[in-house]
């Protein structure tokens, strides 16, 4: 491929040498260049890529994306300057690989939680209505049958494109897709073309990365407003900021909501261990999911598929046959009717969610046990607030730890603490090790108990200090109850 042919739709500030050149691949990573790459340098978290240029010529980089030109020309060297390399890199990923989100219809699912629940619950469904069918998650990645291994939530540019183009060769009418607010921040969705949007919610995370909460809305909004007009925009009018999300969005303006009146509504008849009955569209449906936060996603789905045009019954037939993502409210029982329940709460509003429906569903007399723990290198913010959820919701609760990646798991743990009132005190117990956690959670736990392991869902790994060792909560919730 050209360079010139890559150059569409990017705003150029400066172009030095030539662009008549032709072109191995785009890389962002010095480590990785190979002969003929265009290196994108970016300013990121930790380093600027921009002290790196030079390292990539001479590993063979033909083509330079910039956003301060090196004093340095090479003369061999094609630069590019730019204002901002990350949108750069977003566009021509998409022109090197064809634009293959304008090939199909690409839903993009944004919200603090739900995304890959909502997303999920969409791809099997479409496939279940005889259409190839991809899905970008954080658990996993599909190309309709062929699963791909998820790095992140939403992938880099060129690995989200790639994998859109091998769904468009595989004959995809539909790509169903997480957009997390670091994508769109980071501009990794940059050049997409969606055929709709789709908002869950917004309650705290990431304040680490946003630092506010003002603007962790207006990434989560950004996306919105970068719709177009043949799209739709699907939102959530019971979340006090879904109206924001519509604001300056030209797409196709839609609601849902259980609480007023919205194009598509629902209303929750019953919440049930085995699972929901909701009156839907008029409509009375039981669901496999499990909680009222689950009448949301599944409202979600029903608006999208109505939005792209399914017929309503069909939908509704198959959609009460389908079960949610792997690791959310992902729960067994033991020979002894303790019921262990792993999801992958790991925001104060989603443990919150969690343990109301638990509250709301169990019978009356039992324990309700919580392992929790938060992870190194994320938040520290929601560390002392999850911590005073889950002890005010449960009988008994122990903290422990999540993924602590780079930071010390007591410091982790004793932040935590900090959030459990002294009446709380009592019920609270910190044990570091995850494993003997929940050792010790079964171990407490009586017949009727219930067993709440939260924080890692359907993660197969512990995070230590950038070793991923293997752990996987519900493998040990049935060794434990179910020996
Ligand atoms: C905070 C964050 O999102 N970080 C991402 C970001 O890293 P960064 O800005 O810190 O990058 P950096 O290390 O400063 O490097 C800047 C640039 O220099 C380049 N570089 C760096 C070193 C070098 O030797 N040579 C070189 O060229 C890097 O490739 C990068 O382009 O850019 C990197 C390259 O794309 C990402 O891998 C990295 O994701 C990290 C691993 C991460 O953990 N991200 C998480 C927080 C994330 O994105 N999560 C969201 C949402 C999660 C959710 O579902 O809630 C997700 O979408 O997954
Ligand atoms: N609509 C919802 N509202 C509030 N909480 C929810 C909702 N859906 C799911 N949850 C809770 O949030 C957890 C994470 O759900 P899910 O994985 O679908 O969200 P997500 O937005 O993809 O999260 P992430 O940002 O980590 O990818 C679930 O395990 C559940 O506890
Ligand atoms: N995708 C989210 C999930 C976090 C899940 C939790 N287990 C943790 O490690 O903090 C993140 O990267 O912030
Ligand atoms: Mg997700």
């Amino acid at each position: 491929m050209k360079l010139q042919d890559l150059l569409y739709g990017v705003t150029i500030q400066e172009l030095v040498g030539k662009t008549d050149r032709s072109i191995h691949a785009l890389n962002f990573d010095s480590r990785k260049i190979e002969k003929d790459d265009v290196f994108f340098a970016i300013v990121g978290t930790a380093v600027d890529a921009h002290t790196y240029i030079g390292q990539t010529i001479g590993m063979g980089a033909a083509v330079i994306v910039c956003e301060v030109l090196p004093e340095n020309i090479d003369s061999e060297v094609t630069y590019v300057k730019v204002q901002n390399s990350s949108v750069a890199l977003g566009i021509m990923s998409g022109n090197f690989f064809g634009n293959p989100s304008a090939s199909l219809k690409l839903i993009g699912i944004t919200g603090t939680n739900g995304k890959t629940t909502i997303a999920t619950i969409l791809f099997k469904l479409f496939k279940d209505l005889g259409y190839k069918t991809g899905l970008l998650s954080t658990v996993e990645n599909y190309i309709h049958d062929v699963v791909v291994p998820a790095t992140h939530t939403t992938p880099n540019p060129i690995a989200l494109n790639a994998l859109l183009k091998e769904m468009v060769n595989a004959g995809c009418d539909y790509c169903f897709m997480e957009v997390s607010s670091h994508a769109v921040s980071q501009h990794r969705i940059e050049g997409l073309t969606f055929a709709g949007g789709v908002f869950s919610n917004l309650t705290h995370d990431h304040l680490d990365f946003h630092k506010t909460f003002d603007s962790y809305l207006k990434a989560k909004k950004a996306f919105f407003d970068g719709l177009p007009k043949s799209a739709f925009a699907l939102t959530n009018i019971d979340d006090k900021n879904g109206m924001v999300m519509l604001q300056n969005t030209k797409a196709h303006k839609k609601t849902y909501a259980l609480k007023q009146l919205a194009d598509f509504k629902a209303k929750i008849i019953e919440n049930q261990f085995s699972g929901l009955h909701l009156d839907i569209d008029n409509e009375d449906v039981y669901f496999k999911l499990v909680g009222s936060f689950n009448a949301y996603n599944l409202l979600a789905v029903y608006g999208t598929a109505i939005l792209l045009e399914q017929d309503k019954l069909k939908v509704l037939t198959l959609l009460s046959r389908l079960s949610g993502a792997e690791g959310r409210f992902d729960y067994i029982t033991s020979a002894d009717h303790i019921i262990g329940i792993v999801d992958y709460a790991h925001t104060p509003d989603a443990v919150q969610n969690v343990l109301s429906t638990i509250a709301n569903i169990r019978k009356g007399t039992e324990q309700v046990i919580t392992v929790i723990g938060c992870g190194g290198d994320r938040d520290k913010t929601k560390r002392p607030i999850m911590a005073q959820v889950a002890c005010d919701w449960s009988d008994k609760v122990i903290l422990t730890s999540d993924n602590p990646r780079t930071e010390d798991p007591q410091s982790i743990i004793t932040e935590m603490e900090a959030g459990v009132s002294p009446t709380n005190k009592r019920k609270t117990i910190s044990i570091l090790d995850r494993k003997e956690a929940i050792k010790t959670a079964c171990h407490l736990a009586q017949s009727g108990d219930i067993i709440l392991v939260a924080g890692k869902g359907h993660e197969k790994y512990q995070e230590i200090n950038g070793v991923r060792n293997h752990f996987d909560d519900k493998e040990l919730l049935m060794e434990q109850l179910n020996p």
